[in-house]
């Protein structure tokens, strides 16, 4: 059996169900694939659990989330048919599948590129290379280079994971999370997190529209200077049994808006559909957005966060930028109330109060964490 490397492992700090905090040293995936590990070990096989890999679907294209082109969502978007039809096809595959792919969205290639380069660039270092670029910092936040999703009593992801807090300006005081190395790390982040808000504020509004809601009730609870953006680079190394384990356990984001931006098209994103695991299809340059928790709440339901996961592949590593865009911790977000509201009733929360809930009970093997704000 071959032997992990001493000194590669994440510390994470877990909060157990009855709110006892406890330190875990998992190990650094990267590290065990660059020494060739050629095995899955025990502690990341779903397959002693009751949940395991089960198999997906490639999707018919015709049934897949659709791709909506931002350019002609925009208001002075012409010819005026046309944004309405954008808006109907965004509206169908909000409410069916809680995701859908962006194109034309208007952040630079250049802007993408360079944020390519930079996440590369860290996850070319050593082990010792990022731990000194990058302080690791314990804590239920899971900032910083680490983990998350970890729980005693269930398989570890696939994943190795660095998180920063984008916004507010500030927030990160204190918190050494932003890597020195590559040097233009910070500077290229925040460009890319400057131009993805753009496109966020803009969704945000347009799915309101699309909802025949005022168009400004999902951004309004977006307060525009303590709203918090967290970045998270996810990195999936090639996985010597895709079938053993995870890259990402199957969860909900609790965000009020999540935009992904992928490197290469290399898939591994899958989606839960009427009990099946369906592949998606995400094409080269796409961005995809997935509807959180809160937004889930605020539209009182009509909207709903999808349940997805990542499966690994055995020959390929893959790289992905999920932006949580959530609304201030201490806002109370409200759900629209109007006639048509299907019957769901969703509650008033304050954001810090159902985050807290949500790292409390996750990972969970359904989608648990949104019965907290429900009548
Ligand atoms: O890697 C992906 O495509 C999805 C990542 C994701 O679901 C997350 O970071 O919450
Ligand atoms: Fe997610």
């Amino acid at each position: 059996m071959e032997k992990e490397k001493k000194g590669c492992s994440h510390e994470v700090t877990i909060i157990d169900q009855n709110g006892q905090t406890h330190y875990v040293q998992v190990p650094v995936v990267q590290e065990l694939v660059r020494q060739g590990l050629s095995h899955v070990p025990e502690r990341f096989q779903v397959v002693h659990q009751d949940n395991p890999v089960t198999p997906s679907l490639v999707q018919d294209v015709s049934e897949a989330p659709p791709s909506i082109s931002m350019a002609n969502l925009l208001i002075d978007s012409k010819p005026e048919d046309s944004r309405a039809q954008e808006l109907a096809k965004l509206a169908r595959g909000a409410k069916k599948w809680g995701m859908f792919l962006v194109t034309n969205h208007g952040i630079p290639m250049s802007v993408l590129r360079s944020l390519k380069d930079v996440v590369k660039g860290f996850f070319s270092l050593s082990f010792e290379e990022k731990k000194e670029s990058v302080g690791s910092y314990t804590s239920i936040d899971n900032m910083g280079y680490g983990r998350s999703f970890v729980r005693s009593d269930r398989a570890l992801d696939w994943i190795d994971r660095l998180t920063m807090r984008a916004a507010p300006e500030g927030a990160d005081e204190g918190l050494h999370v932003w890597p020195q190395t590559p040097e233009n790390f910070r500077q290229v982040m925040e460009k890319y997190v400057e131009e993805a808000r753009k496109v966020c504020d803009e969704l945000l509004q347009a799915l309101a529209e699309a909802l025949s809601l005022e168009r400004l009730i999902f951004l309004r609870n977006f307060e525009p200077i303590e709203s918090v953006v967290n970045v998270r680079v996810n990195y999936y190394p090639p996985c010597p049994r895709p079938d053993l384990a995870l890259g990402l356990t199957p969860h909900s984001d609790a965000s009020g808006i999540t935009l992904l931006t992928q490197f290469d098209a290399t898939g591994g994103l899958e989606v839960l559909k009427e009990m099946q695991w369906l592949k998606v299809a995400w094409p080269q340059d796409a961005l995809l957005v997935n509807v959180g928790d809160l937004l889930e709440i605020m539209s009182n339901g009509r909207l709903k966060s999808p349940w997805h996961r990542v499966v690994t592949q055995m020959n390929k590593e893959r790289f992905s930028v999920a932006l949580f865009y959530n609304p201030p911790p201490r806002a109370e977000i409200e759900p629209v109330r109007d006639q048509d509201s299907s019957g769901e009733s969703y509650k008033k929360v304050v954001v810090e109060n159902y985050l807290k809930h949500y790292y409390k009970i996750v990972p969970t093997k359904e989608k648990q964490a949104i019965m907290y704000a429900m009548v």
